[in-house]
């Protein structure tokens, strides 16, 4: 079988790196590119972190685009989890400049026809495709993103996730967009844990990627200490990944998302099941549906992200 060729859309972020390093061990799919957003950290700073990823996994070949540092509304006052991943996105751990440079094509106007975008950040950047070329959404392979929270908490507050609060207005544009769109939300990344004896595991292998994510992990075990009750840290990014490389490992449903984007609610995700037939036209009448995760098997999640990132 050829593997399916994906561009990663990215804010790295330590379950960036952890997603980007799985995604390069993973055979079904072929990395072409890498897109970066702010996030998890500021745009410029993202950009720095995946070419040094890339250096780090001996994969200079592979090219990084950089793309936009304000949301879809030109707002510049973002919101940035320095606090999930340290002020470096990688755990505070100085590592040198990367020596690669972005290439001079942005983020939103590569054009990937039959690509698969693997979407880990706030969505701006494919927002900005789908305006800047009406054909992109149909052009697009498939966008496989990491946004939402569906009849769940949000992460940020309790109404919403990081990605889509980081840009409602963008979220809404893809959600809406009729590309063919499968969202992995927090309902679904939340019940994949690596714990901390898996850390040890990874830890004790002689895994090349294993042993550099656990170097840069522990700020991010802090945080899911200090936050959550859970002993172990959510693998937010990786099973995003998964839902390219292994779809049969989710279930879904099919539905329209439509973002709230006002209010204290703002970036609130609300999925219509198509139970009921309305009386009335409401804001989901007419609108393309998406997949959206329902169901994940986390004890295969979570053994096929580790013996992937154990064995490099
Ligand atoms: O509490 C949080 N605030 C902001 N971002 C978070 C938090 N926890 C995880 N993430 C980041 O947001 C994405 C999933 O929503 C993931 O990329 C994760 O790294």
């Amino acid at each position: 079988m050829t593997p399916k060729k994906i561009i990663i859309d990215t804010d790295p972020g330590i379950d960036d790196a952890m997603a980007i390093f799985l995604a390069l061990r993973s055979p079904e799919v072929e990395v072409i590119g890498l897109t970066t957003i702010y996030g998890n950290v500021y745009t410029t700073l993202a950009t720095m972190n995946a070419l040094h990823l890339l250096e780090v996994a001996g994969r200079t070949d592979i090219p990084v685009a950089e793309g936009s540092h304000v949301t879809i509304t030109k707002g510049t006052k973002l919101r940035i989890a320095d606090f999930v991943h340290g002020s470096d996105g990688l755990g505070n751990q100085n590592f040198p400049p990367p020596s690669g440079k972005a290439i001079k094509q942005s983020a939103a106007s590569l054009h990937p026809g039959e690509v698969t975008v693997v979407a880990l950040g706030p969505l701006t950047n494919l927002a900005l495709a789908i305006e800047l070329d009406p054909a992109f959404a149909k052009n697009v392979g498939q966008i496989v993103l990491l946004g939402g929270a569906f009849c769940v908490n949000g992460n940020v507050n309790p109404a919403s996730e990081a990605n889509v609060f980081g840009d409602p207005e963008a979220a809404d544009i893809v959600f809406t967009s009729g590309a063919d769109v499968v969202a992995v939300g927090i309902n679904v990344t939340h019940q994949v844990v690596l714990t901390d004896a898996d850390r040890e595991k990874l830890a004790n292998s002689n895994g090349k990627f294993a042993q550099y994510l656990c170097k840069i992990m522990g700020i991010y075990y802090s945080y899911h200490h200090d936050a959550y009750s859970t002993r172990g840290v959510y693998l937010h990014d990786p099973t995003t990944v998964l839902a390219a490389v292994n779809p049969s490992l989710m279930t879904y449903t099919e539905g329209v998302v439509r973002v709230q984007t006002v209010g204290i609610t703002r970036g609130l995700t609300i999925l219509y099941n198509k139970q009921k037939r309305f009386e009335e036209v409401t804001e989901w009448s007419d609108k393309p549906t998406v997949k959206v995760a329902v169901t994940v098997d986390a004890p295969a999640a979570v053994k096929l992200i580790m013996d992937r990132l154990m064995e490099s």
